[in-house]
C-alpha cells in the first residue's frame, strides 16, 4: 500500500522553496473512495459491519474515548476478521512499545495516530511493518507545508475537525480548505460524516482525497454502529458494489 513518492526537489517546490517550480504532487481522487469505518466496539455489530466489506475497520485504543476497546472486544474477534479488511488501531499519544504490543495482540495491520505523534514515531511504526495513518485536526485554516516532515513516513494522512476531544467530535470542517492540498500522501476525510453527506461525498473531487472515515455519524450509541445506515452509505458511495 506504499505510495510512490516524488523526489525531494518536487517536494521543495511544492513547499514554496524560492526558485523551485511550484507543483502539486497530490494524487487525484480515485473513482471509488476508500471507506474506513471507525470506533468498532460492539461485538454484536462487528460481523454485520464487516459483511459490508469496508476497506478499513478502526478500533480505538485511547482510554478517554467512549469508543475505547479496552477489554470489551476479544482480540480473537478482531484477528478473525476477513484479511481483505485493514484492521486499524487508533491511538492518541501512546508509546511505540504499547502500540506495537496492541497491534500484535489484536492482529492490527495499520495504526491511526490521532495525537501529537512525531515524524520519528511514524517512521518507527512504519519500519515495524505497520501502515501509518497520521491524523491532523483542521480548524479555520491549514498549513500543509507543516506536514512535510511526515511525508516519507506515512501511508495516509487523515484530516479531522478540530474540537474539544482528539477525535470523534462529530463535527465537519470546511472541506474547501483541502483544495490547496499539494502533498503526495493521499488522505482520508473525517469529522462528523453522516448519511446526509453521501451524495456530496460520492461526487467530491479534491487533490489527494483517497477515502472517508465514518464514525459517530453512524451509531446508535458511542461505539455501537448502525449496520443498516452504514449499508445505505456504502450503497451511495459504491454504486453497483457486490454486497448490495
Ligand atoms: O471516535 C473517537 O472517540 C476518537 C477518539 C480519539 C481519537 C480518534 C477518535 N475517532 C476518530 O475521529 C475522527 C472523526 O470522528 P467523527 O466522525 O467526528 O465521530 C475519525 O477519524 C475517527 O477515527
Amino acid at each position: 500500500m506504499k505510495t510512490p513518492r516524488p523526489n525531494l526537489s518536487d517536494l521543495a517546490a511544492s513547499a514554496g522553496v524560492p526558485g523551485a517550480k511550484a507543483v502539486s504532487a497530490a494524487p487525484a481522487t480515485p473513482a471509488r473512495l476508500l471507506v474506513k469505518v471507525c470506533g468498532m466496539r460492539d461485538e454484536a455489530a462487528l460481523a454485520g459491519v464487516a459483511a459490508l466489506a469496508p476497506d478499513f475497520l478502526g478500533f480505538i485504543f485511547a482510554p478517554k474515548s467512549p469508543r475505547f476497546v479496552g477489554d470489551v472486544l476479544a482480540p480473537e474477534l478482531v484477528q478473525a476478521l476477513p484479511p481483505t479488511i485493514w484492521k486499524v488501531g487508533v491511538f492518541v499519544d501512546e508509546t511505540t512499545e504499547n502500540i506495537l504490543a496492541t497491534a500484535h495482540r489484536f492482529g492490527l495491520a495499520a495504526v491511526q495516530l490521532h495525537g501529537h505523534e512525531t515524524p520519528a514515531q511514524c517512521e518507527d511504526l512504519n519500519e515495524a511493518g505497520l501502515l501509518v495513518i497520521k491524523a491532523f485536526s483542521v480548524g479555520e485554516a491549514v498549513d500543509f507545508n507543516a506536514l512535510l516532515p511526515y511525508v516519507p513516513h506515512c501511508d495516509y494522512f487523515l484530516f479531522d475537525t478540530k474540537g474539544a476531544a482528539p477525535g470523534g467530535n462529530g463535527a465537519t470542517f470546511d472541506w474547501n480548505l483541502l483544495q490547496s492540498y499539494h502533498l503526495p500522501v493521499p488522505y482520508f476525510l473525517a469529522g462528523g460524516l453522516g448519511l446526509e453527506h453521501a451524495a456530496e461525498l460520492a461526487a467530491l473531487r479534491l487533490p489527494g482525497l483517497a477515502g472517508v472515515d465514518l464514525n459517530s455519524g453512524f451509531e446508535t450509541s458511542p461505539g455501537v454502529k448502525d449496520a443498516g445506515r452504514l449499508a445505505q452509505m456504502l450503497t451511495q458511495l459504491r454504486p453497483g458494489a457486490p454486497f448490495i
